[in-house]
Formats: structure tokens, C-alpha cells, sequence
């Protein structure tokens, strides 16, 4: 097995494709339409000269990985961290591939990032810097090819800048990215559904085991978009969010922390280190923190052979992508831990994005009332299909998702005619 930085974690990609390759195994794919679906469409990667505030040039390097778009245009996130490397963006874009066809929205995979630290850039930085990356795509997505969206460090901001940029070379054009500011065609209901898919795929798995989210402790690893979403969906449900943290520290309260007076310190102090109403903790620590329900929602690879056999948690809701090396799923297993795999259980964010795109094809705007609907339904069906393939193949909930994924690219792959 490969890793990179630490001897803990697993490579992205290497991780990915195991998980890929144990579901192929499970359907029986040929192997020639197996290589077929593992090879990425395309790969792009491009230089970025940002124009510093002082005046200075500082290059970044920007990529966009196009995995497949047998079902429909391809469709993902753009990510802005200092780790934005080509493994694990190539990683995230496979995920995405399986990611639409569990959740059966017409769309395929792909995902991008900038290696850059968004923290450290001042606000007319991020601009001119996602307008060049703009720039240097834009002849490679669009409507019906590939529709970016937010992920880690990028919002909906960002996205309205793409737009414009894009706008300037194919004229006026809503749809090109979603997760867009409310005013430039952005959906209601789309700045909270990833959390809000979290909610209810965690309200669908702990249905099908006779218990509900009142009542139970979470511990939240990350609180940005999904992590602060995820934790005050919970909060209104009755559960109780026990621990948290981000970049900035972690803080713990057995008895529940106030999730509406940490979303109003986070906003103001830019992170939950400093809040008063809970302890201060390691940050280090938040993983294994005694909880019923562990949500990892900021990086990838955290949950690792290091750190597994000190997991607490009975139920782990997979709200960031890659969370868990497949080491850790071994021991984790082992132990009993049931894990909710990302490619379902954060399929809110991309199930909203797809009303997005389909409001602004239509021109029609939906109330949130509706989205929230119908994004319930989709989880709702999605865990119904997710278990029915475990049952099929007699496996696990991530073999599950991977296997309903798989089969359904697979299926479209050769309706299309790979072969000719
Ligand atoms: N935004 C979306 O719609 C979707 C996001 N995701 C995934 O969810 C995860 C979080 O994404 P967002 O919330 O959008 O990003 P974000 O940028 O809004 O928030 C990231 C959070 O992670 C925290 N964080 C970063 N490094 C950390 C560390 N070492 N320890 C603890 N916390 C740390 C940050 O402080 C921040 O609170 C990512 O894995 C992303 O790929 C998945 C599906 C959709
Ligand atoms: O909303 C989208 O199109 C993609 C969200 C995303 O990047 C993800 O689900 O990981």
C-alpha cells in the first residue's frame, strides 16, 4: 500500500481504488470495463500567477479531475487547502462518480483544488486567484460537461466569481457552477444541505436499528459549512452534540454544548477555540471522544489504523470525504463500529446542487420548503438502495454504496457502447 506524510495515514487514491476494486470484485466486472471505469477522463493541471496585494507574483498550481461522465455531466466540488495534491483530488473525483449514481442524479465525477492556504489570502486575492484558475478551465467545463461547486475553503463567493469569469468567454450562464450566492440563481436550501442530508441519513440508519438522533451524543470533527450545518440540525432533533472542534482547537461538554451560542462565537472569533461554554480540549483527541455517533466532517484520512482501536463511537456518519483508510474499516469492524460511507451519507450537498442546476436550466426557482422535500426522498431511497445491495452481496454499508454506485456506472457505461 502507498502512503505519503505519515506512516498512519493511507494515500488517498490507494485507499479509493481498494474500496473500488473490492466492489468490482463483488459484481464480477470484467476487468476491461473495470480499468475503463477507474481511469479518470481527464486530467487537468494548471499554473496560477496570483498578483499579491503587495505587488509581488506568487504561482500556484490548480487542478480539475474529470473521472467519468457516463451518466451525465460530470460534477463536483473545488477545493482551496494547502494539501490539494493530484492523488487526493483524483481521489475525491472518483467519489464524486459513485457519489451521483448512489444518490441517481444524471451526473458523473469530477473534482478540483487550488494548493493553496484561503486563510492566508486577502479577499481581492481569492478573486483574482479564482478568476485565473477560471481562466485556465473554461473552455473545459460548463452546462452539460462539468459544473463545479463548493467544497473545503471555497463558498458560494467563490462561485459567483467563476460564474463571472466563465460568463465572460460563453456569456451569461447560471448553471456552469452551483452552490452560487441566492441572488446570482444559487438554490434555498443549498448552504445547508450537506449538513442537512447528514441529518437525515443518520434519522434513516438509526430508524432501521429502532432508535432516533433524541437523546443520542455526537462528537463533530470540523465546523465549517457541513460540520456547523450538521450540528445544529442535530441540535433542533433532540441529539446531543458533546464535543467539537476545527483548525482553531476543540472544546467538550458532556451535558451538550449550545450550538446556536458556538455558531454566533465561531462567526465572530473565526473558530471555536475561545468559546465559553465548554471546556477546552486536544484537538487531537476529538476522535476518540466517548460518543454514540462520531461525524467526521473536515479532512480526509483521519480516521486511521493509529487511532481506530480508540474509537468510542457505536456509529460513524461520514460527512467528510475519505474519512476512513481501509485499515481502520478492518478494525473498526471488527469492533462492531457501523459506518455510514461518505459516498452516501454526504450525498446532500450534490443532490441539492442537482436542483440547483435544474431550477436554472428551468428557469423556475423552487421554495425551500420543496428542496428540503425532495432532498429528503432522495437520502431516503438512497439508504433503501444502499441496503438492498448489502443484502444482495452480504456486505457492509460502504461495500453497499460502492457496489449501487458501481453497478449503475457500470450499466450506463455499457448501454453507451464503450466497446466500439
Ligand atoms: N461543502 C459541501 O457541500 C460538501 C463538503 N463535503 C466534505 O465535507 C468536509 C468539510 O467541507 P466543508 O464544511 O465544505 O469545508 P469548510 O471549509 O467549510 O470547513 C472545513 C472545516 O474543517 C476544519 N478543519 C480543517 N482542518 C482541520 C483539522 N486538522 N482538524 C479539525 N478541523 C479541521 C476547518 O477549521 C473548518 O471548520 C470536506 O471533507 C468536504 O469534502 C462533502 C460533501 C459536500
Ligand atoms: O455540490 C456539488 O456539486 C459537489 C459537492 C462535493 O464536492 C462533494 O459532494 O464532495
Amino acid at each position: 500500500m502507498v502512503r505519503l506524510f505519515c506512516q498512519t495515514k493511507m494515500n488517498a487514491l490507494a485507499a479509493t481504488n481498494r474500496n473500488f476494486k473490492l466492489a468490482s470484485r463483488l459484481l464480477g466486472l470484467d476487468s476491461k470495463l473495470e480499468k475503463s471505469l477507474l481511469i479518470p477522463f481527464r486530467e487537468i493541471k494548471v499554473e496560477c500567477t496570483l498578483p499579491k496585494d503587495d505587488g509581488t507574483l506568487v504561482s500556484y498550481v490548480g487542478f480539475r479531475i474529470q473521472h467519468d461522465n457516463a451518466r451525465g455531466p460530470m460534477k463536483g466540488g473545488i477545493r482551496y487547502h494547502p494539501e490539494v495534491d493530484p492523488d487526493e483530488v483524483n481521489a475525491l473525483a472518483q467519489l464524486m462518480t459513485w457519489k451521483t449514481a448512489v444518490a441517481n442524479i444524471p451526473y458523473g465525477g469530477a473534482k478540483g483544488g487550488i494548493g493553496c492556504n484561503p486563510g492566508e489570502l486577502s479577499i481581492s486575492e481569492l478573486e483574482r486567484l479564482t478568476r485565473v484558475f477560471t481562466q485556465k478551465i473554461h473552455d473545459l467545463i460548463g452546462i452539460h460537461t462539468d459544473v463545479p461547486a463548493p467544497d473545503m475553503g471555497t463558498d458560494p463567493q467563490t462561485m459567483a466569481w467563476i460564474l463571472d469569469e466563465y460568463s465572460k468567454f460563453h456569456g451569461y450562464s447560471p448553471a456552469v457552477v452551483t452552490g452560487k450566492p441566492i441572488d446570482l440563481g444559487g438554490s434555498l436550501g443549498r448552504d445547508a444541505a450537506t449538513g442537512r442530508g447528514v441529518l437525515f441519513a443518520t434519522e434513516a440508519l438509526l430508524n432501521d436499528q429502532g432508535k432516533s438522533i433524541a437523546g443520542q451524543r455526537f462528537v463533530i470533527q470540523g465546523f465549517g459549512n457541513v460540520g456547523s450545518w450538521a450540528a445544529q440540525l442535530i441540535h433542533e432533533a433532540g441529539g446531543k452534540v458533546v464535543a467539537v472542534s476545527d483548525v482553531s482547537g476543540a472544546i467538550k461538554d458532556k451535558n451538550g454544548i449550545d450550538i446556536p451560542s458556538l455558531i454566533k462565537h465561531v462567526k465572530e472569533h473565526k473558530g471555536v477555540k475561545g468559546f465559553s461554554g465548554a471546556n477546552a480540549i486536544e484537538g487531537s483527541s476529538i476522535l476518540v471522544e466517548d460518543c454514540d455517533i462520531l461525524i467526521p466532517a473536515a479532512l480526509g484520512g483521519v480516521i486511521n489504523r493509529e487511532n481506530a482501536k480508540d474509537i468510542k463511537a457505536k456509529y460513524i456518519i461520514e460527512a467528510a470525504n475519505h474519512p476512513t483508510d481501509p485499515e481502520a474499516d478492518e478494525i473498526l469492524s471488527k469492533k462492531g463500529v457501523i459506518i455510514l460511507p461518505d459516498i452516501f451519507a454526504n450525498s446532500g450537498g450534490v443532490t441539492v446542487s442537482y436542483f440547483e442546476w435544474v431550477q436554472n436550466i428551468q428557469g423556475f426557482m423552487w421554495d425551500e420548503e420543496k428542496v428540503n422535500a425532495e432532498l429528503k426522498k432522495y437520502i431516503q431511497q438512497g439508504f433503501k438502495d444502499v441496503k438492498e445491495m448489502c443484502k444482495t452481496h452480504n456486505c457492509d454499508l460502504r461495500m453497499g454504496a460502492f457496489t449501487l454506485g458501481l453497478n449503475r456506472v457500470a450499466r450506463a457505461t455499457v448501454l453507451r457502447g464503450w466497446e466500439a
